[in-house]
């Protein structure tokens, strides 16, 4: 049985911090419930084809559950009372081996996706980025980790909303964003970013 709980969507300042109350499973926002995810982008300084460095961030091609054949940040659902942070850090863990120090993960902000045509998908995304380090990660069950330069991203195989938020995190900004999907479940029927 899921459990829902009441509280509104919260801001991205209001806090997920390490150690800070969990979010639950799942939020309800004016009557509609939203499953309570993370996903954690990683990055990396690599050495690009000329030698010099470039940053790199770890994403992956997803091979199970929702969203399989897309190219997609590490995350998942958050279980139970743990804490988005523990989430995040697990879900690394689980997906790629890469073992996070929990004071080394930053909080990015939000993301409420709708799915009106599929309003089970609905979903909150608490966000985290982290350094990676040299850490070198090894493909999951779940997901096939890879390296991109932050400036050659697979758009093509990736959610169509992720250009309007992937590279505002990876810029560093701490970021607060409603997405709409189209009734295909595809397509970006709107998107508010700040
Ligand atoms: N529109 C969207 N754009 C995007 O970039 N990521 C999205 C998205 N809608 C959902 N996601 C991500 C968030 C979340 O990390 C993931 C779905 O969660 P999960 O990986 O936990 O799903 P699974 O069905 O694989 O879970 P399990 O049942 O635990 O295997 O999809």
């Amino acid at each position: 049985m899921q459990r829902r709980t009441p509280e509104p969507v919260p801001e991205p300042a209001s806090g997920m911090p390490g150690g800070a109350a969990p979010p639950g499973e799942w939020l309800t926002v004016d009557g509609v419930a939203y499953r309570c995810v993370v996903l954690c982008l990683l990055v990396r300084t690599g050495t690009g084809r000329t030698g010099g460095d470039r940053r790199e961030v770890l994403l992956g091609l997803k091979r199970t559950g929702f969203g399989s054949g897309r190219v997609v940040a590490l995350g998942g659902k958050i279980d139970g009372q743990e804490t988005a942070l523990d989430a995040a850090v697990r879900e690394v863990r689980e997906e790629s081996g890469i073992d996070l120090l929990p004071a080394g993960v930053r909080e990015a902000g939000r993301i409420t996706w709708s799915f009106p045509a599929r309003p089970a998908w609905n979903m909150v995304a608490f966000l985290f980025t982290a350094d990676a380090g040299a850490a070198a990660p090894r493909p999951s069950e779940e997901i096939e980790p890879r390296w991109y330069p932050i400036d050659e991203l697979p758009w093509h195989s990736m959610w169509q909303d992720a250009p309007h938020w992937v590279p505002l995190v990876l810029d560093g900004r701490r970021i607060a964003a409603t997405i709409v999907m189209d009734a295909d479940n595809e397509g970006v029927a709107s998107a508010v970013v700040r």
